[in-house]
């Protein structure tokens, strides 16, 4: 569920008034994401995304996630583009919100992942990290190895209530990977998507019916970090199958075909282990938080902690990028 924030006819029509792009034909809310309510609306002009910016956005780091898209889609990326009014202002306020008009992106996200989409996932995330080179504005991760710390202590009350022992293991887990996190500025670094989940991802039949990257969405919690972490998000994300074993041949499609665009250098790969333990927690915890904070009855999804726990574990045990085949 994702229409947190109702919008009526009346609104949008008078919300649309300041922009070009004619009548309005249709609008529905969309069912998925999380964070934010989004519309998908047909006007005159084409298809759109309107996005109304719920609570966990924060609406001064909305200029970076607006500028970031921009940036990346004149640089050659398929991804949203702000759409701006009028006045040449993109982002805006509807019903008491935050809201922006983003271009609809075609193609539909694998709802089972298969060896043939890690390619073409491996290529469009370098791509991204090569169209967000020279975008000025600087958004430090919230959500990196600073903000673990701090997430899990909001867990600490009622995390055993999920699993007996979990923050324990928690615990032991934050440390081995602190200490074993690359120090700063030893690893290139850019503006990442820092969540390219499958349904992040929007694919589309090739001539020969070979999936193909038609488009990158959800840029919500981009910033600049280590290229070789988006890396190992992808690895978490696309890489495990649902009884938790890592796929080594999606792992090595993912990989090389991301190298055939970005190289990595011999320093990122050998991070690669600890990387992924480290984005198997970021995601374990803010499930983990969610799954402990939210009110039952509340109208969000919540996601399981505990896939990811299963993966903190694989990780936890992989030394080298050999023991994760790679
Ligand atoms: N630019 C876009 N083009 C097409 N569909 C989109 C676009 N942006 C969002 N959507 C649709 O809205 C859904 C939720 O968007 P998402 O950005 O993931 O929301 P949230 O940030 O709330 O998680 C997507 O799964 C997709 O169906
Ligand atoms: N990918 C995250 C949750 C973020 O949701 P999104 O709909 O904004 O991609 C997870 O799986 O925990």
């Amino acid at each position: 569920m994702a229409v947190y924030t109702e919008v009526t006819d009346e609104a949008l029509r008078a919300f649309l008034s300041d922009y070009a792009l004619g009548e309005l034909l249709a609008f529905r809310g969309i069912a998925e994401g999380v964070e934010n309510s989004n519309y998908a609306l047909k006007t005159e002009a084409g298809d759109f995304i309107l996005t109304l910016y719920e609570k966990r956005v924060d609406r001064m780091e909305l200029p970076y996630f607006l500028g970031l898209m921009e940036h990346m889609a004149v640089h050659g990326l398929a991804c949203p583009t702000p759409v701006p009014a009028r006045d040449g202002a993109a982002l805006r306020e509807l019903c008491g919100r935050p809201a922006a008009i983003v271009t609809f992106l075609p193609g539909v996200w694998p709802r089972r992942v298969r060896p043939e989409h890690c390619a073409p996932l491996g290529e469009a995330l370098a791509r991204m990290h090569r169209a967000g080179e020279g975008f000025p504005i600087q958004r430090p991760n919230a959500l990196g190895p600073a903000g673990w710390a701090p997430l899990l202590d909001g867990c600490r009350a009622r995390g055993d209530e999920v699993q007996p022992g979990l923050i324990a293991e928690l615990d032991a887990a934050l440390t081995g990977i602190l200490a074993a996190w690359p120090a700063p500025d030893t690893l290139p670094r850019g503006h990442i998507h820092a969540d390219l989940f499958p349904d992040n991802v929007f694919f589309l039949p090739d001539q020969d019916g070979k999936p193909r990257v038609s488009g990158l969405i959800d840029f919500y919690f981009a910033c600049t970090d280590l290229y070789a972490y988006d890396v190992a998000i992808c690895l978490n994300a696309w890489c495990f199958e649902s009884d938790y074993s890592f796929n080594v041949t999606k792992a090595r499609a993912l990989l090389s075909a991301y190298e055939s665009v970005r190289p990595m250098a011999q320093a990122e790969r050998a991070a690669l282990p600890v990387l992924g333990r480290g984005a198997a927690l970021r995601f374990l915890l803010t499930r983990l938080y969610d799954w402990t904070h939210t009110p039952d009855g509340a109208l969000v999804t919540r996601k399981d902690p505990l896939e990811y726990l299963r993966k903190l574990r694989f990780f936890v045990q992989a030394e080298s990028p050999g023991a994760l085949g790679l």
